[in-house]
């Protein structure tokens, strides 16, 4: 019989009236496990229990919580093969992959537990003679988070562990798509000793779990990463409540890589192949727009479609698998209806683009890559989220960084060039969070700060020392000695 996962609510796991099946997207007539769906009783369950935990939480001693984030870190990383191929079967990305995001959220949970010890505050000098001002951090309160399906460990935990770093309670609410490898780490940082109430897990539909929370008056605020749609309704819901909640958004992207006439071909190519394609191109930085001058342009897609050409796309758990399957039906055929639509506009699909066929039932696409694309197209202009790239020409630099930062989103931004005045230029005045030179587009370090501009992100930025902006709330203090 299948295993049931169950709600983690007030340090219990909790038997759900309701579970649904957890699909493989290599192969859908596996199960990886059938996972509660919680209900509306279960969040509020968990809002009241995060509620309870918070006064002694939020002034416990930092070595505790310092011991605890250590502690699943420890057991993060001895377990990466493992809880990596949990990831990998229930999200699709290749073994190695998965593995490697495992250690990520490792690494993340060991950096949070030092920010336990790190949190410090001000002293300054008041304008008003025998008076002393304090400047402190507090944390915020019971915070919701609600993630995506595209990093399954890695997402939840630079959400969770700077919240739990800086004393805040948890209710969590992880993609319906994917909630094994958030059950496998909230587990975990139960047994590493978190107080009953601290860490509470509900999984279920957004519509349901999600809604609940962002009505729920005692949840103080909400981290969301996700689509735009979603984002847009989480920030309105937010500032309607009463109290109003604190909101942080991490939503799409549109990301360029700008390819310069004297970048080094190798170079650009494998940033090209990997920024647009790894994890199936399902990533908020994957390079979706490669945006390439005049000069390098045919020998850039030559090289990228042989690149592309030994590319193996199977089962993701498959040694030599270099991209898995899309992560499911809903997502190919969003995938297959851009690839339609680019046509239609009078791209040229060069490469790719077809269903495959492997021994498993799985959603399995050929990276598909379009040349003679405007920048004003849809498929230039709206995030797809597959493995679908777009070709841009450009007479030359000032045109194609005119192109990159003609979009909605600014999240990453790449280029490759050996010119420093182009990559020094392009860093001043890329209209993104993050800049890249000669590096994908997407893969970024652990332990500085996560996000993006205009249509991408919302509130403080993710990650690093810098997360404590939405985690902490500053607090004021004056004295007269
Ligand atoms: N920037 C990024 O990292 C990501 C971007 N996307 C983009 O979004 C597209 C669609 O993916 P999808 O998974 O549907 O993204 P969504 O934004 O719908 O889902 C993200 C999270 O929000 C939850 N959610 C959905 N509706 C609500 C709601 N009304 N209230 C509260 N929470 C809600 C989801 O729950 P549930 O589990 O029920 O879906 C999930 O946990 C992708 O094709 C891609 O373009 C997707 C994932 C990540
Ligand atoms: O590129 C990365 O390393 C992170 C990407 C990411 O967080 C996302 O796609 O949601």
């Amino acid at each position: 019989m299948t295993q049931v996962f169950r709600n983690f609510i007030a340090g219990e796991f909790v038997s759900p009236a309701k579970a649904a099946p957890n699909l493989n997207p290599s192969n859908t007539t596996e199960v990886v496990g059938e996972y509660a769906q919680g209900t509306v009783e279960d969040l509020n369950a968990a809002v009241a229990a995060a509620k309870e935990a918070f006064p002694a939480w939020s002034r416990s001693n930092p070595q505790l919580r310092y011991d605890v984030l250590m502690k699943a870190s420890n057991e993060v990383m001895a377990r990466k093969e493992e809880l990596g191929a949990l990831l990998s079967r229930e999200e699709g990305k290749t073994l190695p992959e998965g593995i490697g995001e495992v250690a990520r959220a490792g690494q993340i949970l060991s950096f949070f537990a030092g920010e336990a010890l790190r949190l410090n505050g001000e002293l300054v000098n008041s304008v008003r003679p025998g008076v002393g001002i304090e400047i402190t951090r507090e944390a915020v309160g019971v915070i919701g988070m609600i993630t995506p399906w595209n990093f399954p460990i890695a997402i939840p935990c630079w959400k969770i562990a700077p919240a739990l770093a800086y004393g805040n309670t948890i209710v969590i609410k992880p993609a319906d798509l994917v909630p094994g490898s958030t059950w496998a780490l909230v587990d975990i940082l139960n047994r590493a000793g978190l107080p009953r109430g601290v860490l509470n897990l509900v999984m279920g539909r957004g519509s349901v779990v999600g809604q609940a929370m962002l009505e729920h008056p005692d949840v103080h605020a909400i981290s969301f990463t996700g689509s735009v749609s979603t984002g847009r309704r989480i920030a309105a819901a937010c500032v309607a409540a009463t109290p109003m909640k604190k909101v942080q958004l991490e939503m799409g992207g549109k990301n360029p890589l700008v390819v310069l006439d004297d970048a080094d071909l190798a170079v650009a190519v494998e940033c090209a192949a990997n920024g647009a394609f790894f994890s199936t191109g399902q990533r908020c930085t994957a390079s979706s727009r490669l945006i390439v001058t005049d000069g390098i342009h045919d020998k850039f897609v030559d090289a990228l479609t042989e690149r592309l050409k030994g590319l193996v796309v199977d089962d993701a758990m498959k040694s030599g698998t270099h991209i898995g399957p899309v992560v499911d039906q809903s997502q190919l055929d969003q995938d297959e209806k851009y690839i339609a639509i680019g046509r239609d506009e009078g791209a040229k699909l060069h490469w790719g683009g077809e269903r495959l066929n492997r021994d498993n039932p799985g959603f399995f696409l050929q990276p598909a890559l379009f040349t003679g694309v405007a920048n004003t197209m849809r498929i230039a202009r709206e995030e797809i989220f597959g493995p679908v790239a777009a070709v841009i020409r450009a007479k030359g630099y000032d045109e194609a960084l005119a192109i990159a930062n003609d979009t909605d989103f600014g999240l990453s931004a790449g280029i490759c060039t050996t010119s420093l005045k182009y990559a020094s230029h392009f860093k001043r005045n890329a209209e993104a969070g993050m800049v890249m030179v000669n590096l994908p587009t997407a893969g970024v370090d652990y332990h500085v700060p996560f996000g993006g501009r205009k249509g991408s992100s919302y509130g403080p930025r993710e990650q690093g020392a810098y997360a404590r902006e939405f985690y902490t709330t500053v607090k004021t203090s004056y004295t007269l000695a």
